[in-house]
This record gives C-alpha cells, structure tokens and sequence, in this order.
C-alpha cells in the first residue's frame, strides 16, 4: 500500500493542521500511510520584519511546492489565506476541506470588546487589512505591528504589549487557543481574508493516485466559495501586502439547483479612510468574483491598490 510524503510547515498550528487532515485521509483510506516531512519556509524565517513589507507573494509556500516538484512530498498542507492567487504550473488545490469558522477575533487585556476599549488603545496587527478596517470603525486606534506566531502573540498580549490583539478565530481554535478570545468580530466590521478558515491540500497536476485520495476529502460549498473570493483576489492581483479581504457564502440549495454564492469583496486605504465594500450573487464563482472585483475597482479601488502597492516597493 502506497505511503504518502506529506509536506507541512513546522509551526504549532501547521503541524496540527497536517495531522488532522492526515487523522481524517487515514478514514478516508483505511490502508494508507502517511509520512510527515517538516520545512522551514522563507515566512518562517524573516519573523521579525512586517510581511507587507518583506513584499513577494506566498511567502509561506514556496519552498513547500519546490518540494512537491522535487517528488520529495506528494502533497501539502496549506492554510488557504496563505496561498497566492494563481499557483504555479503544474500544481493545483487536491482537496478544500469544509471550511471552519471564517471570522476574525479580538483577544484583549480583561476582555474588553473593541467597543468597550479605551479610547486611542493600542492594537497589535501586521495585517492591512485588518488595521484598515479596525481604523474604519475606530479612527481613535492606534495599531502597531506584531509579528510571531499564534502562541508568541498571545504571549505580547499578556506581558502588557497591546491592549488588544486580532487573529483568525480558526487559527485560534485548531490550537486551542480559543478560550483567549475576547470577540469575534462581525464581518461586517472586519471582512475576513480570503480564504481564511480553510485549507488547501496542494499536489501535482499529473499525479493521479494523489488527486484520487484528495478527491474523497473535497468540500465542494466550501470549494465554490473560496473559488470566488481567490477570483476576486486575483483579479485585484492583490497578495497578503494590501488591504483587501472577500467572504462568500453559499445559500441552501435544491439537490437539483445550482447553490447561489453570496460574495462581499472589500478593498481600504491602509488608514481606512477610503472603504470599498461590494455585495453581489451569482452561480459560477470565477465570474462572481471578476464582477465584484471591476465594480470596487471602478469606484476606486484600483487608485488605492496602486497607491499601496507603490508605498510597499519604495
Ligand atoms: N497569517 C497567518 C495565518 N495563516 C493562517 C492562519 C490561521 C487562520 C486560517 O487558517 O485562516 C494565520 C493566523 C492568523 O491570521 O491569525
């Protein structure tokens, strides 16, 4: 029976999230052998410089799929925000398993939601995305970046650093971190990341017996929303160094029906002063996420993107 060289990052929460996934295909495939194979990425190295400045998309990936080209790994485990919007030649996404819950979380000193935090608090947050949207609904906060992973984070928090930090709430949950959390925010205050709160298991295009047993493991509501939010990011061509964030949802549907995708894309000045936030529906999720992608960027979204993308090359 075949046994599977798995590619993963070493952190906590990528190594939970690789041993799940590997726990659920051994269900899946009762005789199947799963070998584990540690990388150490370029993200994981530069902890101590802001992502969006270090710039490059997928920073996270890239020697994970040097390694699936290698046939040292079959596939990989990635958290799906971290992925690029277009993946390289002869590479694809094997399964999307169900996705967990989406939404950003305030953790904070006491507690305190981000309605009850003093006034000018300090945030810690490396993400545009999310300090443009807190700034949008709380021009009085004051955000600084912090960097680490989820547990050195936590840990910033607790020595005094912040009055509040944000993370993913599916981040927090998979490493049970989640009785730390203070708030989820509506994602109507805070419109998640592309992708956030899934998982994307990557393999080679031609690499049958592998897209066979990730089929088994696909969630296809799941696969249909991020499909539209990863084709908005792409349109936008934005990586993890601008503002921008989509969510979609799928509504129930028929067993005879195509499911309507619900999808709001959102692009913010850094400052959050300018917000372009756009709702549309619609049942192919490549040409729903174009069309809610034009639309922001007619209204401006495009100016502001550039305006980013600039200040982060200069
Ligand atoms: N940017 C890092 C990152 N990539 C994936 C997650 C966990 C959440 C997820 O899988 O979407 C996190 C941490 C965070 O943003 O809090």
């Amino acid at each position: 029976m075949k046994k599977w060289m798995v590619g993963t990052r070493r952190s906590n929460l990528a190594l939970t999230q690789t041993n799940w996934v590997i726990g659920q295909l051994k269900q899946l495939e009762q005789e199947a052998t799963f070998e584990l194979h540690e990388i150490v990425t370029k993200g994981d190295r530069i902890l101590d410089v802001t992502l969006s400045k270090v710039g490059g998309k997928g920073l996270f990936v890239k020697e994970i799929e040097q390694s699936l080209f290698d046939g040292e790994t079959d596939f990989a485990v990635h958290s799906l925000k971290d992925m690029p919007a277009e993946l390289p030649e002869g590479l694809v996404i094997g399964a999307i398993p169900k996705r967990v819950d989406p939404r950003d979380v305030l953790l904070s000193k006491n507690g305190l939601t981000l309605d009850q935090l003093p006034q000018g608090a300090l945030i810690g947050t490396s993400s545009l995305r999310r300090s443009a949207q807190l700034l949008a609904y709380r021009p009085d906060l004051q955000i600084e970046s912090i960097r680490g992973n989820i547990d050195t984070r936590i840990r910033k928090l607790q020595e005094g650093n912040f009055d509040a930090i944000v993370l993913a709430a599916a981040g927090l949950e998979r490493v049970n971190w989640e009785g730390e959390i203070s708030q989820f925010l509506p994602v109507e205050i805070s419109l998640p990341a592309v992708g956030q709160g899934a998982l994307a298991i990557e393999c080679r295009s031609d690499d049958e017996e592998t897209l066979r047993l990730l089929a088994k493991f696909d969630h296809l509501p799941t696969r249909l929303a991020v499909t539209a939010e990863r084709s908005f990011l792409h349109r936008l061509e934005g990586g993890c160094q601008v503002p921008i964030g989509a969510y979609a949802t799928l509504d129930e549907a028929a067993a005879d029906e195509q499911p309507v995708i619900t999808l709001t894309g959102l692009v913010a000045s850094p400052d959050g002063k300018q917000v372009f936030k756009k709702t549309a529906q619609g049942t192919d999720p490549v040409a729903l996420g174009l069309e809610v992608a034009e639309a922001i960027a007619a209204e401006g979204a495009a100016d502001v993107l550039a305006q980013v993308k600039k200040e982060n090359q200069a």
